[in-house]
């Protein structure tokens, strides 16, 4: 008999539609292409800029091409995890779990712990789960903060199993779930969220006040670590086993196996570069490889906790299934938020990325890796390459013993010392790669080029839930940091293009370069949210006129592209209203970040500036919460981005008031004609349209999030700037 497989592979329906409407946005693309080609203007006023709308239309038109690689026939998986208990019972890998925290301001101990709870609380046999948590901050905050959570883990998890709770974080659970009704659930529910909340009460006080009280730094050996006055930038090496999963004494109130925890804070040293995440990941790679060694490794951002206690199952259907999971070198799953308002004002929701996009690349060879909700096999993370008679020695890291903890601990910091790494592959050819803001796109990509496949896992029930971004300094910043990093990937020797030639497949090089032109696309997107308005209000036609056939392209592309979009938007789950912030947000993304992103990305190739990795913060305060929750831009303090934001909105609102006018009022030579500049005033108007907050942000508002009035002058005066010069 044919053995089962252990997950299924389904087309998205409705394709042949979509490649139907493809076909014809191509086309019009086409026409509108040669209409620009063949009716370039004399020499005069605007030649230039019309060759100027050609070359951004060009560009246009070939990232509309890149962006249809993941659209043409998208898939979805999906994991039987009965057949795999059916199979497999209680024999399945271990599994080490990383977790990656770099500042206790930013990221609140508090709110680490409930991430950590909820993986050590997965359905999965405790004995080969082991939970480690990277302290890039190297704080005793965050290590106090373990040493609570080692005890709480001992009420937590045997709730959670007795009532088989969703989601497993506490902070989640508590904040959603409706006291249970039965009197004896309702009394363990409530001393479990007393313990809970005093918990996390003597987490924050002790955050807040920055001191560990000194009774309970007598009850641990580990604290002991920091007392020679150790900094976050500069330390030695630390590892504790907080709670040793081997050792038969380590179990919860109901007498049950615990998972080993451990904290790992890895060297620092003024003199020396830690690679941000990347370094710390490849620490953990190694200290856990003398600590539990599993096969797998699932990685998440701190703030990503899980809620879905199956998804380990779920991931291991692709991994053990018997005909395609020996390819299988990552599971991804989505990226998912769960503080995004209602209409998505900073467009932060990836919800079109998380349904279209991954399970477009999918298709090809498989998603990126996203850095968080991601299980490898421990063999690829470290540079194998995939070959057919490979076998995966599953049973590993189920026998080591630990003779002493102690010793363990010693071997397991020299390990994650500042000089390991130096003359070893560690960050090339070995682990997570450095030197890139987005070290896990590119260890992804190097991963696809060395034969393996991925897979992306979408499960109804998301997996992992995260903070997302909720100021829009903060998303300028994130994605300052992603179109950066997958811009220098673009263009270096690890280019989707040149590098995965003959290695993957071509559509999967296009689904790569989505996201490494990101950046590119701020050039011809400034180009068009400028020239086009400002030729309005000099007169200067840049578009067919209205009794023109040519002018039929150019409506259907636009219209039929965007009504496209906001048809996928809406069938991802987002809002109408949502679809037309995220239009806000993709032209402010492309003028201010994506625009920094190629700037900072060319300074590096010249070798002018050296990389970086802001973390963003996971709290804001109250005034902002209040203005995000009513969905009202913040912005607050003056910056250079906002400005190029103010001064793009002025600008236009100037052209188009000064364009109608013409039209209108003007009279004898003055006067312009509607038909000719039809479509000038189209895209002038909506972009005003599209702007209104700005103004309201500029003019009217007075709360704290306003644009200061600083950067309201600069942007009236770049405005007159723009209007005096002139430009032929
Ligand atoms: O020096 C550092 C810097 C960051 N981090 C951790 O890296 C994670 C991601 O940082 P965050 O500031 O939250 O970045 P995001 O933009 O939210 O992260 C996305 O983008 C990153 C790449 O830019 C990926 O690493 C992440 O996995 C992905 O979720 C967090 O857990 C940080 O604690 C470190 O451990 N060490
Ligand atoms: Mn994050």
């Amino acid at each position: 008999m044919e053995r089962q497989r252990l997950f299924a592979t389904e087309k998205h329906g409705g394709r042949a539609l979509y490649r139907l409407h493809a076909v014809t946005v191509f086309l019009g693309i086409c026409l509108l292409l040669g209409y620009r080609a063949t009716h370039v203007p004399a020499a005069g006023p605007g030649r230039a800029a019309w060759l100027g709308m050609l070359a951004a239309e060009l560009w246009f038109a070939f990232y509309w091409v890149i962006t249809q690689s993941v659209r043409w026939c998208p898939i979805r998986r999906r994991a039987f995890v009965d057949r795999l208990a059916a199979r497999f019972g209680d024999r399945l890998p271990c599994v080490d779990i990383f977790v990656c925290t770099a500042d206790p301001q930013s990221e609140p101990p508090s709110l680490v712990m409930a991430t950590v709870l909820s993986l050590m609380a997965y359905n999965y046999p405790p004995e080969k789960l082991s939970v480690y948590l990277s302290d890039d901050g190297g704080s005793i905050l965050t290590f106090y903060a373990m040493w609570e959570i080692s005890a709480f883990a001992k009420h937590w998890l045997p709730f959670c199993r007795r009532y088989n709770i969703e989601p497993r974080s506490p902070a989640a659970y508590f904040a959603a779930s409706d006291k249970p009704h039965d009197p004896h659930a309702l009394q363990e529910w409530s001393s479990v969220k007393d313990l809970y909340e005093e918990m996390t009460e003597r987490i924050d006080s002790a955050a807040r006040s920055g001191k560990v009280p000194e009774e309970i730094k007598v009850q641990h050996k580990g604290f002991s670590e920091w007392n020679t006055g150790i900094t976050s930038k500069d330390h030695h090496p630390i590892v504790q086993i907080l709670i040793d999963g081997k050792n038969s004494n380590a179990v919860d109130n109901e007498g049950n196996v615990l998972p080993t925890l451990v904290y790992m804070a890895r060297e620092k040293r003024p003199q020396y570069h830690h690679n941000f995440k990347a370094g710390a990941m490849n620490a953990l790679i190694r200290v856990s490889s003398v600590i539990s060694n599993s096969p797998i490794i699932m990685n998440v951002d701190c703030d990503m906790y899980s809620n879905n206690s199956d998804s380990i199952r779920d991931a291991m259907c692709f991994f053990l299934d018997e005909e395609m999971g020996h390819k299988i070198a990552f599971v991804q799953y989505p990226q998912n938020y769960n503080n995004m308002t209602k209409n998505n004002i900073y467009g932060n929701s990836l919800n079109v990325i998380n349904e279209v996009e991954l399970s477009g690349l999918d298709t090809w060879g498989g998603p990126l890796y996203i850095g968080t909700g991601c299980f490898h096999r421990r063999e690829t993370l470290c540079g194998r390459r995939f070959t057919k008679d490979y076998k995966e020695d599953w049973d590993r890291g189920i026998k080591t013993e630990h003779s002493c903890i102690e010793k363990t601990e010693e071997k397991a910091k020299s390990l994650a010392t500042c000089t390991y790494e130096h003359n070893t592959q560690w960050g090339d050819e070995m682990g997570l790669k450095y030197g890139c803001p987005v070290e896990d796109v590119i260890t992804g990509l190097a991963i696809h080029c060395r034969g393996w496949e991925s897979v992306y896992s979408n499960l109804p029930r998301a997996g992992f839930i995260g903070v997302g971004p909720t100021t829009l300094a903060q998303t300028i910043l994130q994605h300052k940091r992603w179109s950066e990093g997958n811009f220098s990937i673009f263009l270096s020797k690890f280019c989707p293009f040149l590098y995965g030639h003959g290695k993957t497949k071509l559509p999967h090089q296009m689904g790569y370069s989505i996201y490494g032109l990101w950046a590119p696309n701020s050039l011809p997107t400034l180009y068009y949210v400028v020239i086009p308005s400002l030729f309005l209000l000099k007169g200067i036609p840049l578009f067919p006129e209205v009794m023109s056939p040519w002018i039929t392209p150019f409506i259907y592309v636009s219209v039929v592209k965007n009504i496209y979009s906001a048809y996928e938007a809406l069938s991802c789950g987002e809002t109408l209203r949502g679809w037309w912030n995220a239009q806000r947000m993709w032209m402010v993304k492309r003028i201010t970040s994506y625009l920094y992103g190629v700037i900072d990305t060319i300074r590096k190739v010249l070798g002018l500036s050296n990389m970086g990795f802001v973390v963003s913060p996971k709290v804001s305060d109250e005034d902002e919460s209040k203005r995000y929750e009513q969905e009202i831009m913040e912005f607050g303090t003056p910056s250079s981005e906002y400005v190029i934001i103010a001064t793009i909105a002025l600008l236009n609102l100037v052209c188009l008031v000064g364009g109608l006018y013409q039209i209108i009022l003007a009279s004898g030579e003055n006067k312009m004609a509607l038909n000719v500049f039809f479509l000038q005033v189209i895209l002038c108007g909506v972009l005003v349209i599209i702007n209104v907050p700005i103004y309201e942000a500029m003019f009217l508002r007075k709360d704290r999030g306003r644009i200061p009035f600083s950067v309201t002058l600069a942007s009236i005066g770049f405005v007159m700037l723009a209007l005096f010069v002139p430009f032929f």
